[in-house]
């Protein structure tokens, strides 16, 4: 199911929570809504399941118009941080709950639910569980089985609220990996809250940055860590170095150290640039900024040096490729740097 919102307003007292968000999620899509604490994600989840009535605005599901109808007629599947299993009843029971609580008219036999329930312990990889109660399973297990129950009643679009945030961050990192291949297997239109950008950038086809109560930016995750849209979103996603100039003539230069970089802003006489760690260059004297090394830290994979440059209120980060013979240079020592790739904005 394709979803649709059209200027979704939302205000507590004097807070915007939504103000006019515009959102096209298509058929089979998982889409990871991001943001820091406060920004809106789960005052848009609650409002796009039905929990909560926008002020203004208008929804729809396919070609329904879902603006007004309320939660079950939505049919929608919830998963929450916090398991919201039922305690009394077994796995199983729980996965069936959905469709066991239907009218009569629109619930399945005994044996078809009982089929479904076999079908999704499958798909959760928990065949031999569904006898146990929810306090003989693990985190990770409660929340599988969260998500069968949300699955059971073919739910037109599946909403995750930081579903896996209150488990450890191994268990954390599986569990994102296995609820993406779920999806390519089920195909479900999913919406996953998060404010975590890694986990969003490894699992959604597209994520949503939210600032309050507003989309920043709709893009893949290539395309929002690749080109951020805003210094928020710069920073937000990733480690951010900014580097502050002087512009002239489309060219952006740091008091006497001789950087000329080309920038498209010939309005301004300052500018900044935003600079990925891994898009600044170690260069010779006289081809980029002078440098001095603050601290160095070898990870398994990368080396980070610390850098500092004289004129620039905070230092910056570098990362060199830790290949077995990298040296890395020492702390004190004097190095050349220039960005390779970099970004402008005007706000
Ligand atoms: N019931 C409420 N009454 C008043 N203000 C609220 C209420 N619920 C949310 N807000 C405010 O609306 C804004 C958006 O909140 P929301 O919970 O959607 O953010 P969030 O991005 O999900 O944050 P978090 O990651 O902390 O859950 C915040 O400023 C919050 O304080």
């Amino acid at each position: 199911m394709d979803l649709h919102l059209k200027a979704i307003a939302k205000r507590y007292a004097n807070v915007a929570a939504l103000d006019a968000v515009d959102l096209d999620v298509a058929s089979g899509e998982l889409v990871a809504l991001l943001g820091p604490s406060g920004s809106g994600k789960t005052t848009l989840l609650r409002v796009i399941a039905g929990l909560l009535q926008p002020d203004s605005g208008q929804m729809l599901f396919g070609q329904t118009d879902a603006t007004r109808l309320s939660l079950r007629e939505r049919n929608v599947g919830f998963v929450f941080q916090h398991y919201a299993l039922f305690k009394h009843m077994t796995v199983a029971e729980n996965i069936a709950f959905g469709l066991r609580s239907r009218p009569r008219a629109r619930r399945p036999d005994k044996a078809a639910i009982a089929a479904r329930v076999r079908e999704l312990l499958g798909l959760i990889q928990l065949p031999e569980l569904g006898s146990r109660y929810p306090e003989q399973l693990s985190g990770g297990q409660k929340q599988r089985v969260a998500l069968a129950r949300a699955l059971a009643i073919d739910p037109t679009v599946l909403l995750l609220d930081e579903p896996f945030g209150a488990l450890d961050a191994k268990v954390r990192v599986e569990l994102r990996r296995w609820l993406r291949r779920l999806h390519d297997q089920t195909g479900q239109t999913t919406l996953f809250v998060t404010h975590d950008q890694e986990e969003a950038l490894e699992l959604a086809d597209r994520v949503v940055v939210l600032k309050d109560g507003r989309i920043e930016q709709i893009g893949t995750p290539d395309e929002i860590y690749s080109a951020p849209a805003s210094a928020y979103v710069f920073d937000f996603i990733g480690r951010a170095n900014v580097i502050d100039g002087q512009t002239e003539g489309g060219e952006l230069s740091v008091d006497g150290h001789g950087l000329r970089l080309p920038v498209d802003l010939h309005s301004r006489s300052r500018a900044r640039l935003y600079v990925r760690p891994h898009d600044i260059g170690l260069v010779g004297e006289g081809e980029g900024l002078p440098a001095r090394v603050l601290s160095s830290h070898r990870l398994a994979e990368r080396i980070t040096l610390e850098l500092n440059v004289e004129g620039q209120a905070r230092p910056l980060e570098l990362d060199l490729v830790a290949t077995p013979d990298a040296v890395t240079p020492a702390s004190g020592s004097l190095v050349h740097v220039r960005p390779l790739r970099y970004r402008v904005y005007s706000d």
